[in-house]
């Protein structure tokens, strides 16, 4: 017995520590004067689902958003702490706010497809980003790797408009995914679609982890606890007049439902599936 394995024997094996891709770390998010959410540190980390759950209002998506600066454009936006990409800070002056896109993609509650074509749809951020492959190559890999390649592959030049909604969403999740991110944001990605768009959609996250990262927001318990690996729960603080957002507990999804360490989150999964 080696050395190592001998100085561990009889606990288990460790398995290696996780990349964190994205080291967000709020400790402080305001609209105006609005504090929205406090102390907030949540890990994104590498091939990982992470999902945030917690009752409306806690700041999941405003959390979500502010991975990849899409809350710039609202007004009286400010945060204290920070977000870290791969080291890198997010926020920095020098970063330009479309190349965090790039690498940090996202997906949207409403399916929200361009009026264009379903081509010119998945080649949109490509063009944006100046990309100098074979631009029907890269939008064919997309279809397919949003498992609506074999749906739309004799439509290419309808309107992106034109397709169900859970196709439509799949069309969001390939745009999203065609200049080849990092990582993938889904704000509550399934809330508009039926149970079996909804299912696909759930199919699909699991297989895009292995190769993207993704952090999802989600209404539905169910839906974390199904897709997950990781849950982040949220809650609201109304403790000083306000209602401010802050993270309660984060763990492995099956800890965090099974055997939550803090008792709002047992009081919250106990409500949310009796
Ligand atoms: N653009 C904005 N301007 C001002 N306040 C905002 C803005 N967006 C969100 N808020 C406020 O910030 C708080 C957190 O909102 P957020 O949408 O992040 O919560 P959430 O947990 O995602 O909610 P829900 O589950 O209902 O979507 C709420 O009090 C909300 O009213």
């Amino acid at each position: 017995m080696n050395a190592i394995l001998a100085a561990d024997a009889g606990s288990a094996v460790q398995a290696p520590p996780p990349t964190v891709v994205i080291d967000c770390k709020l400790d402080k998010i305001f609209y105006g004067d609005f504090l929205a959410v406090r102390d907030s540190h949540v890990p994104i980390e590498k091939g990982k689902i992470t999902g945030f759950i917690g009752p409306s209002g806690c700041g999941k998506s405003t959390v979500l958003r502010s991975l990849n600066r899409m809350n710039d454009l609202v007004d009286g936006f400010r945060f204290e702490g920070h977000v870290r990409f791969h080291g890198q800070d997010v926020y920095a002056p020098s970063v330009d706010a479309v190349v965090v896109r790039r690498y940090i993609g996202m997906v949207f509650q409403q399916p929200n497809p361009f009026s264009m074509s379903i081509f010119d749809n998945v080649a949109f951020g490509l063009r944006l980003n100046h990309y100098k492959g074979d631009m029907a190559e890269r939008v064919e890999k997309s279809l397919r790797r949003a498992a609506l390649w074999d749906e739309v592959k004799d439509k290419l030049k309808k309107s992106g408009l034109s397709l169900s909604g859970g196709q439509q969403q799949r069309l969001c999740i390939a745009r999203a995914i065609a200049t080849e991110p990092s990582v993938v944001l889904m704000d509550e990605p399934c809330s508009a679609l039926d149970p079996i768009a909804t299912r696909r959609v759930e199919e699909l996250m699991l297989e895009l982890k292995e190769k993207y990262t993704i952090a999802l927001v989600t209404h539905n318990m169910q839906q974390a606890a199904r897709v997950a690996d990781k849950t982040a729960f949220f809650s609201v603080d109304i403790s000083k007049g306000g209602r401010t957002g802050y993270l309660v507990e984060l763990g492995e999804t099956r800890q965090i439902f099974e055997d939550p360490r803090e008792e709002l989150t047992k009081e919250y999964i106990r409500g949310e599936f009796s």
